[in-house]
């Protein structure tokens, strides 16, 4: 008789503990396969974050080199009520495959609350119950004793899925990762949990006005978004943490001035901890705070964005129109302020800038 481990959950996103697991069942509980059952519409979480179709391709992503693991899109196809039950799932997979013999694990947490499930009883005759050690939950023994669960010897690891959305990167396979930096997903979460709230506001006008000026432009509004969201994201580095990043990855900038350096390491944490691979966005990132020769479209939308933003508490709209329209034009104003600006002032900080606004000035329409 094949066995079979049914693993439902969320997975909004997936982690490294689910995968462990899946395949820690595998081995203790001598399965044939587990197959992760993403849910619809989870009966104990409201809303979920990302959308079925970006968790189901995320579980894709983690599972690839498992051909043990499987991915069972049951509950999400079944759209004909509200929320699915587990119940429900379980009585149509045994209907549709009578020989097979299933194990319905789950984390300690969820067996913890089992006694709430929707025929819980039914669901521990139907199946057996597997519950698995972890972090910060201590098995409710009247529950695990009264349902027959089988209790797992895994060490206990404290990652979640809610622990991942506030920004513990770490717990992701590097590919979904990617999938998530690409697409955007929970970057909102991900990146306000690294910088103070007023900041977080800024960032989030910045990458809302930069996507909308992108957009107008007839340019890719998903990479201006992105590129705005990440944009100061190493700007409240620890100072020493940034000195080693720049002496070791921008040693030729390392003269110029300290508040300037965070597009720099900006740009190196959506690189190399966000896995952040679109040339066009590291590049934008790059170029936000002092532009630069070769700054594309995209680019120019994210420096007008940060020079323009509302909350800076000026009226920029005119100038927003105008970059609305034509962000070239746009950005060349911005220069031209910058220009006026920095000629009244005579800090380092704006003298730097000045060889290059000029040079850009006089190069025309620059485009
Ligand atoms: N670190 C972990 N250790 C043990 N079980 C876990 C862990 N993380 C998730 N699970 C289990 O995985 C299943 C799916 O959980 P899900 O709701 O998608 O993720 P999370 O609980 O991380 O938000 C649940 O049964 C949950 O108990």
């Amino acid at each position: 008789m094949k066995r079979i481990g049914l693993f439902g959950g969320s997975f909004d996103p997936i982690h490294k503990a689910h995968v462990e697991i899946a395949m820690c069942a595998i081995e203790q509980l001598h399965l044939d396969e587990v197959q992760l059952i993403p849910t619809r519409h989870n009966p104990w979480k409201n809303q979920s974050c990302a959308s079925a179709q970006d968790r189901i391709e995320m579980i894709r992503i983690a599972i690839q080199d498992y051909p043990s693991l499987t991915i069972n899109t049951i509950e999400i196809e079944d759209g004909g009520e509200d929320k699915n039950y587990t119940i429900h799932t379980i009585e149509k997979l045994i209907h549709q495959h009578p020989d097979v013999q299933y194990y319905y694990i789950m984390g300690m947490d969820q067996a913890n609350a089992f006694d709430q499930w929707k025929k819980a009883k039914r669901i521990s005759q139907l199946v057996h119950l597997i519950a698995f050690q972890r972090g910060g939950y201590q098995p409710h023994l009247d529950i695990i004793n009264k349902y027959h669960f089988q209790l797992l010897e895994n060490q206990p690891v404290y990652a979640s899925s809610s622990d991942v959305r506030n920004g513990h990167i770490e717990m992701l396979d590097s590919n979904v990762l990617r999938y998530i930096s690409y697409h955007g997903l929970y970057l909102e979460t991900m990146v306000s949990s690294r910088m103070k709230e007023k900041r977080w506001k800024h960032t989030c006008s910045v990458a809302k006005l930069a996507k909308k000026i992108a957009k107008a432009n007839h340019l890719d509004s998903r990479q201006a978004y992105i590129a705005g969201i990440m944009h100061d994201v190493a700007k409240e580095m620890d100072k020493d943490m940034a000195q080693k990043i720049m002496e070791k990855h921008f040693s030729e900038y390392l003269a110029k001035p300290y508040p300037i350096w965070h597009q720099w390491l900006s740009r190196y944490v959506s690189e190399h901890e966000f896995l952040i691979d679109d040339a066009v966005v590291l590049k934008a990132i790059e170029d936000h705070t002092t532009a630069s020769i070769g700054i594309s479209p995209i680019g120019k939308c994210l420096y007008v964005a940060d020079k323009l933003d509302p909350l800076r508490g000026y009226d920029s709209s005119k100038q927003i129109e105008i970059c609305l329209h034509d962000i070239h034009q746009g950005f060349r104003n911005s220069l031209i302020d910058f220009y006026e600006f920095s000629k009244r002032r005579t800090e380092r900080l704006m003298n730097v800038f000045m060889k290059f606004t000029i040079f850009m000035l006089r190069k025309g329409k620059n485009k």
